[in-house]
């Protein structure tokens, strides 16, 4: 991670320590592109000094990983949620209009209320349940209103070989425990990290607006939490339940599967959830 004021990076990355930054960093890096990644600590995107500072004339790409992203948690902290996944966001997106930037930025499946019954497509309402997808909502709408250029990137159910992600939770109940029930009425896409990274990188000769990028496939938590023990060979008796049999501070949609065909027509067909797990898989010990 690098602080130099001097280099003006092709790219800059903002919440660069979070699961998705990580990636991208791993991503440019092997690449040997010229970026700057950013922490928390070295750029807060709520603190309105910090942005323009960090950010300098000449960067190409902003790509935006910084998030509150405790679902949960969000219900309590709407305020401080909304501060950093909406006005935050505004903030880097102002940034971006001003100095000619394109901005990476990501949203998700909880901005849809989750009651449809085919796959969601980029311009279909949005309705979220949560504070969570509402903050992020407010995001979506802040880089609307700065008409900066930008890829407002949708994913869902995000998962890498680091960080706090449901396939890391999921591999170690499903060792540790002999029983687990998992909620099954709720669908949607889930998606590797990685993959995630280098096709929104593939996307930026793409043109500006809104795209779905998960992995191909769909499934419920169940099914995903059943392949996950699978593919480890963890042998632990997964039962399905139902969203009300596992309740939680915040509402999840019940069906948040997403159109990919706008994402596939620039970037290729999206490789299958089942693969994706297993190369993710692969680099865990
Ligand atoms: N995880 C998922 O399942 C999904 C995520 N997304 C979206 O993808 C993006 C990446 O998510 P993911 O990698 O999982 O997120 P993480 O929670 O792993 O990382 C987010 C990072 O943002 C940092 N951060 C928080 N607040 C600020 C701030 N004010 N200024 C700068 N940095 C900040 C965090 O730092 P610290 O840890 O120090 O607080 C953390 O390093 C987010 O926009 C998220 O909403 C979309 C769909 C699914
Ligand atoms: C741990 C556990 C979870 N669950 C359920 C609860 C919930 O409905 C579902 C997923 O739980 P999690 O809390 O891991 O996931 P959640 O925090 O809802 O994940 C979301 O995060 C945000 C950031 C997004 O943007 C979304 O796309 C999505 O990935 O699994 C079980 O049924 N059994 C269990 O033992």
């Amino acid at each position: 991670m690098s602080d130099d004021h001097a280099f003006i990076p092709v790219y800059v990355i903002v919440g660069a320590n979070g699961m998705l930054g990580r990636a991208w960093r791993e991503l440019l890096e092997a690449e040997q592109r010229d970026y700057l990644a950013f922490d928390r600590v070295q750029l807060d995107i709520t603190d309105p000094d910090a942005v323009a500072a960090k950010i300098p004339e000449g960067v190409r790409y902003v790509v935006n990983c910084a998030a509150y992203t405790n679902v949960d948690g969000c219900e309590e902290h709407e305020d401080e949620a909304t501060r950093i996944n909406g006005e935050g966001v505004g903030r880097l997106a102002e940034r971006c209009a001003a100095i000619g930037a394109t901005l990476v930025h990501y949203s998700t499946d909880y901005v849809f209320a989750g009651d449809a019954d085919s796959p969601y497509p980029t311009d279909a309402p949005i309705a979220p349940v949560s504070a969570y997808g509402r903050s992020k909502a407010a995001g979506e709408k802040a880089i609307a209103d700065s008409g900066c250029s930008h890829r407002t990137i949708r994913t869902s159910w995000l998962y890498a070989p680091w960080g706090n992600n449901f396939v890391r939770t999921m591999l170690r109940l499903t060792d540790e425990k002999d029983t687990l029930s998992v909620v099954n009425d709720q669908r949607g896409r889930p998606t590797s990290s990685q993959h995630l990274a280098a096709v929104s990188k593939t996307l930026l000769a793409a043109n500006d607006g809104v795209y779905h990028v998960t992995d191909g496939g769909e499934c419920t938590w169940f099914e995903f939490t059943q392949e996950i023990a699978r593919q480890a060979g963890h042998d632990c008796d997964i039962q399905p339940c139902t969203t009300d049999q596992f309740p939680r501070p915040a509402k999840r949609p019940a069906y948040s599967v997403m159109d990919l065909s706008r994402t596939e027509a620039a970037a290729g067909k999206m490789t299958d959830w089942k693969t994706n797990l297993a190369q993710v898989l692969s680099q865990i010990d």
